[in-house]
């Protein structure tokens, strides 16, 4: 089974406009909301590929019970730690050069009781064998470390773990060796303390140093300019693929749930960076962070070009 853990959910209220005018009042278009967060969003995207997960989700007030109820009608197994406060509500704005701006709120405070909560939730529900995805923000309220715990902690069962996450979070994470991680080319570079670069060669010499301390397999996402997928002496890059952007907003979450589908169906280090490739490029092409539908990535399974690479 497949068992999504969302620490910090949204509301997402995604719009668009001509361009953004910082300090000035801008009209939105477009308005589509929906219940989102890193977790959920791979849940919502496994569903689409009709593969069963389960979303252990922190939620809180109205916005939460919005959430819960969203997940319940999409038929999403939920299993929720409900905590004082609201759920946040996150806007992100495309303008007509689909460059995104992102507002994402802090979160509702987490106190160690309700982080109690949720691990003896996900004791009783792991097992051995499970792939649990640990992807998004913490809320307020929770260490850094919170990730690097619920890692070793897991890791011991044999559970495979799936990290997708930033900053210190990501930090304290890799120490704990989760099975697979993906960062995008700018969480990369910025953990290992280099400028900025899209370049294949340069991100998967970073990539290996990180898989030297045990870690499976990593894969980089470099948005519209493709991802590098590696996994024990195997280095695939994927180019991009060209698609009509509606939002890019949740390509990242597509992705991860297309590595995680990958992985409990035991398929081959290409066709994971396929499924990846045309399961990402085509959450591009819809509103939101509705996941593409199926006839739309058998389409752009077909487009994706593949090439191995030495390093
Ligand atoms: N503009 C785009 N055009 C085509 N594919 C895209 C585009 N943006 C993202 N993707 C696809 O989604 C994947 C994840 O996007 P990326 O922006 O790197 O992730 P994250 O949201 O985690 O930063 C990319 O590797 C690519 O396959
Ligand atoms: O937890 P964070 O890092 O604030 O990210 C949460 C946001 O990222 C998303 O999950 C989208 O992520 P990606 O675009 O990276 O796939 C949104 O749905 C959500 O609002």
């Amino acid at each position: 089974m497949i068992y999504t853990l969302t620490c910090n959910p949204a509301i997402d209220k995604t719009a668009s406009l001509q361009s953004l005018q910082v300090g000035a009042l801008n009209r939105l278009e477009n308005v589509v909301i929906s219940a989102a967060g890193k977790g959920i969003n791979v849940s919502k995207t496994l569903h689409t590929l009709q593969q069963e997960s389960v979303v252990f989700a922190y939620l809180a007030g109205n916005t939460g019970q919005y959430i819960e109820q969203s997940l319940l009608e999409m038929q999403l197994e939920t299993k929720a730690v409900w905590v004082e406060g609201s759920t946040r509500t996150n806007l992100k704005v495309m303008d007509a050069n689909t460059h995104l701006t992102e507002l994402n709120e802090r979160g509702p405070h987490i106190d160690s009781e309700k982080q109690l909560e949720m691990q003896a939730l996900l004791d009783a529900n792991i097992q051995c064998s499970d792939l649990l995805v640990l992807a998004g923000s913490l809320s307020t309220g929770m260490d850094s470390d919170y990730y690097a715990k619920l890692i070793s902690h897991f890791a011991k069962k044999g559970v495979k773990v799936i990290l997708d996450a930033d900053g210190n979070s990501f930090k304290h994470a890799i120490k704990e060796v989760p099975f697979l991680i993906k960062p995008n080319a700018f969480e990369l570079c910025q953990y290992m303390n280099v400028k900025e670069t899209n370049d294949p060669i340069t991100l998967a010499k970073m990539a290996k140093e990180l898989m030297a301390t045990g870690i499976a397999m990593v894969v980089i996402s470099m948005g519209k300019d493709g991802a590098l997928f590696m996994y024990e002496d195997q280095v695939i890059y994927a180019k991009g693929l060209q698609v009509d952007v509606k939002s890019t907003v949740g390509a990242g979450d597509a992705m991860v749930a297309a590595l995680a589908y990958a992985i409990e169906n035991k398929l081959s280090l290409e066709q994971v960076a396929i499924q990846a490739m045309a399961i990402s490029a085509g959450a591009c092409t819809t509103s939101g962070t509705e996941p593409a539908s199926k006839e739309m990535i058998d389409t752009l399974v077909q487009q994706v070009v593949l090439e191995k690479i030495e390093v």
